[in-house]
């Protein structure tokens, strides 16, 4: 029998962010290992037209869901969406709700977090520090709270090479922070981000170092840990591989290669790729979870939810397999035949952004404009290179992440524990994952069929056979512009041409001789 499964038995849990990639993994692991547990409350708003009941019925018929749904039937009744904005100062929770919320909950899990690299400071701190300090306000008012468990990331402090598990300090004080942005004007705020942020690359990192640094200060009497996961990717085993919803991280990179928007990118094929499954994170947390509540150590416990040092892959292994898995399983509808490469200088990234990435999108949609239709491409050519300039800070660097605490935690465990709530990177095969994650993308993703693929396989001969007939008319039109122009190259041309007769009424000859 498994204790951590057994011990979430009876729980109310409460979980923020849990409409996102690794809170509805949370849940879906959550429900099928322990159907018993008494209700998971959701701090959630309505979104895209969708009120709170919508967007938990989309969930719960989901794929992600099927097999909660033979263990757990009744699992409808055991989520309590309850509205909330992390946004607001209160949360904007009802006062009966939050009056349930702070009697009844046992564990927090806290997942919600803007995760953009490009939102404005003032968003960034609303929503991963102010957030997380009430957060913990409402968590000190809980008589029943067992542990409180944070998720950060492991590049909070991506400033550093070498991260151990400890809270590191920013130099300003978070609560000066949070209160500078009651009356600072956005202007001031985009002008002093660059100076806060220090050497980071963006407010979300930063942002989330000054979580973990609230976590530290307002943690009180309450048992905390944070978890920091690095680079988050589609499910390796549970509830079945390659399970992914969203384009972050890697997965957008990859829907752009196997579509042939990216030709070229600047990444360093040494570098660690430090992906994670997000399976293998939740059952951390929920690992996480269970030894803070049971077992209480006297401190915040910082665990590193990484591969890099257990099983290192490199960009360079992974975009291999990411091309090779290609040819095997074709996305629908490229727009070219799916080639990227690495390029290490800004020179040659200038080059291959104008040649292969701007250039086709243009003349594109020159074609759209000519038929008559909207021209598009230039503009997702322009969002691509965006992301593409925001994520090369963390394809072109490695760190070193120490993990003695989550290896303390792996001993810890029964070997039951460690097979239910399994984070042992070691056992993971990065091909097969990587295949199936590639494979995830195109069914749960981009919803593909795979009956589509002897289509798609068809799509990219033809874009091939386009490519070769472009690049000979290419080539022709230039020799032709240069013979009109050079007395050299018409010699040459005279050359080969004569050279070539030559050969074929040798071959003739010798043919008609053997006759
Ligand atoms: C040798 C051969 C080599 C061959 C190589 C070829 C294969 C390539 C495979 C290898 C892949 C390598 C990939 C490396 C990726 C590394 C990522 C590292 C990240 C580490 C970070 C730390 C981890 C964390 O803690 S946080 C989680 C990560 N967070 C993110 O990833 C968020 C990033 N996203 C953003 O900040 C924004 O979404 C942004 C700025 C990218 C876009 O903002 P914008 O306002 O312009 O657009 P949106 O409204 O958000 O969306 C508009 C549009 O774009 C689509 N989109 C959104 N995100 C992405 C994305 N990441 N990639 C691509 N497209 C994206 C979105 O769906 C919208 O589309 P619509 O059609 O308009 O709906
Ligand atoms: N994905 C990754 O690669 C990594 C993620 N992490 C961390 O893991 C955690 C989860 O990330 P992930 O699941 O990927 O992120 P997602 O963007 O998928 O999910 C974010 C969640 O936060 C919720 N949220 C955002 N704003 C608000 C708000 N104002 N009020 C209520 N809820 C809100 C979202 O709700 P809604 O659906 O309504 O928008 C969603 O449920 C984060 O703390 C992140 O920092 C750490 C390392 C890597």
């Amino acid at each position: 029998m498994s204790m951590i499964a057994a011990f979430y038995g009876g729980k109310s849990i409460l979980i923020t962010g849990a409409t996102g990639f690794l809170g509805k993994v949370l849940m879906e692991k959550l429900f099928r290992t322990s159907p018993d547990l008494k209700v998971i409350y959701i701090l959630m708003r309505p979104k895209a037209g969708q009120t709170l009941q919508q967007r938990v019925f989309q969930i719960l018929n989901s794929k992600l869901f099927e097999k909660v749904k033979e263990v757990c039937p009744n699992v409808h009744e055991k989520i309590r969406a309850i509205y909330a904005d992390l946004n607001h100062s209160d949360f904007a929770i009802s006062k009966e709700d939050m009056q349930e919320l702070l009697s009844c909950t046992n564990i927090v899990f806290h997942c919600a977090a803007t995760v953009r690299f490009d939102d404005p400071l003032r968003r960034a701190v609303q929503l991963n520090v102010t957030a997380t300090q009430q957060l913990l306000l409402m968590a000190s008012q809980m008589p029943k709270l067992e542990a409180f468990i944070h998720i950060s990331t492991a590049f909070s402090n991506c400033n550093l090479k070498h991260i151990d598990e400890v809270i590191y300090p920013c130099p300003v004080e978070p609560k000066k922070i949070i209160q500078s942005m009651e009356w600072l004007d956005d202007s001031i705020i985009d002008e002093i981000t660059p100076k806060l942020i220090g050497d980071r690359p963006n407010t979300y990192t930063y942002t989330k170092a000054l979580g973990e640094m609230v976590v530290q200060q307002e943690s009180g009497n309450l048992n905390i840990a944070i978890i920091r996961p690095s680079i988050v990717g589609a499910t390796w085993q549970e509830p079945f591989p390659g399970w992914v919803d969203n384009l972050n991280g890697p997965s957008g990179l990859i829907i752009a290669a196997g579509k042939g928007f990216l030709r070229a990118i600047k990444a360093t094929p040494m570098a660690v790729a430090d992906v994670i499954p997000v399976d293998t994170v939740v059952n951390l947390t929920l690992a996480v979870g269970w030894y803070t509540a049971v077992h209480r150590p006297k401190s915040t416990l910082v665990y590193h939810c990484t591969s890099g040092n257990f099983n290192p892959c490199n960009w360079g292994k992974m975009g291999i397999q990411v091309l090779a898995t290609f040819e095997k399983i074709p996305f629908e509808r490229a727009f070219r035949r799916p080639y990227a490469d690495f390029t290490s200088n800004n020179f040659m990234t200038q080059y291959w952004n104008a040649v292969s990435h701007r250039a086709p999108a243009i003349i594109y949609d020159f074609y759209l404009r000519l038929t008559g239709r909207k021209p598009r491409m230039t503009k997702l050519m322009n969002r691509l290179l965006k992301t593409l300039s925001l994520l090369e800070y963390f394809i072109n660097r490695s760190w070193e992440w120490s993990t003695y605490n989550t290896e303390m935690l792996m001993s810890e465990l029964s070997p039951e524990d460690q097979r239910v709530f399994n984070f042992d990177v070691r056992q993971l095969n990065w091909l097969e994952y990587i295949e199936n994650y590639v494979l995830g993308i195109k069914k749960y993703l981009l919803k593909e069929d795979m009956a589509g693929i002897p289509e798609a396989k068809q799509h990219l001969k033809r874009l091939r056979n386009i490519h070769y007939l472009f690049n000979t008319a290419l080539l022709l039109i230039a020799w032709r512009l240069l013979i009109a122009r050079s007395q050299m190259a018409r010699n040459v041309w005279f050359f080969i041409v004569s050279f070539c007769y030559k050969l074929l009424s040798y071959f003739r000859a010798s043919s008609t001789l053997k006759v």
